[in-house]
């Protein structure tokens, strides 16, 4: 037997407040793996469009401008990083504002390809492997991945979850903000927010976070040993 160490490629999409970020970050950190968070990427364009005043109520406006920023992420699970034209862009992609437009962003055909392709060249060069989340990895951006999880849970459990990020938030505002920003991303044209067909499917609503990334690290652990 080989003391090698098979390099995985793991997808995990789901919608909002599934637990994405922070399972992915845990799992590639236990296992020693890349980390990519592709909505940070789809963030940081969208921060772009915004402070360069570009309208991003216009389809045509935000696909001329798509080429311009220079989007980069960093990889390691325990310090992820997002840069635009060099400027760290981590704090201002969180913003409100962001939050709001960026279903819009996203949905346009150029932008997507340019941050897909940004996206697969980063697998590529991930020696070890890599754990990429987003909404659309396991059915656009790396079909061919080793495991593909799709993250759900109940939109009551996931506004609670957020809320309980944010200081003095309203629970329903909170839950319609997410299960409005779902219905956009997951009725766009291009790639959607959807469950690949051969996609795992684990439901988080009554799972406490150590027991998503125990379950998650046994099924990458098992595809790795089956290699
Ligand atoms: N199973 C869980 N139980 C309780 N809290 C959780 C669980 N999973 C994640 N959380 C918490 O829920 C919040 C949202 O999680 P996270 O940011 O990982 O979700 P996400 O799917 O990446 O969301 P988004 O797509 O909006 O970025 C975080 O505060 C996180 O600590
Ligand atoms: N693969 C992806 C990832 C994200 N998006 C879009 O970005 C938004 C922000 O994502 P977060 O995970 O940071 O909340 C999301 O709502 C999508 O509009 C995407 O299209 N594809």
């Amino acid at each position: 037997m080989s003391d090698t160490v098979e390099s995985v490629i793991v997808a995990i999409d789901g919608p909002s407040g599934t637990g994405k970020s922070s399972t992915s970050k845990a799992v590639a950190s236990a296992l020693g793996l890349s980390y990519l968070d592709t909505g940070a990427q789809y963030r940081a364009i969208t921060w772009w469009m915004i402070t360069n005043g570009i309208d991003v109520a216009d389809p045509d406006a935000i696909a001329s401008a798509s080429g311009k920023p220079v989007i980069e992420s960093g990889t390691d699970p325990s310090a992820p990083t997002i840069t635009v034209d060099g400027l760290d862009a981590s704090g201002p992609i969180r913003a409100q504002d962001v939050t709001s437009k960026v279903s819009a962003v996203s949905a346009v055909p150029e932008v997507r390809t340019r941050i897909t392709e940004l996206q697969r060249s980063i697998a590529k060069a991930a020696e070890k492997g890599i754990v990429v989340e987003g909404r659309d990895i396991g059915t656009t951006v790396l079909p061919d991945a080793d495991l593909k999880i799709f993250l759900t849970a109940s939109p009551e459990a996931r506004a609670a979850r957020r809320s309980g990020e944010i200081k003095g938030s309203d629970l329903t505002t909170t839950r319609e903000a997410l299960i409005k920003r779902d219905a956009a991303d997951s009725s766009r044209k291009t790639s959607p927010l959807a469950k690949a067909d051969d996609a795992v499917e684990v439901d988080t609503t009554d799972l406490t976070l150590p027991q998503v990334i125990e379950c998650v690290v046994t099924l990458v652990e098992e595809k790795r040993a089956a290699k």
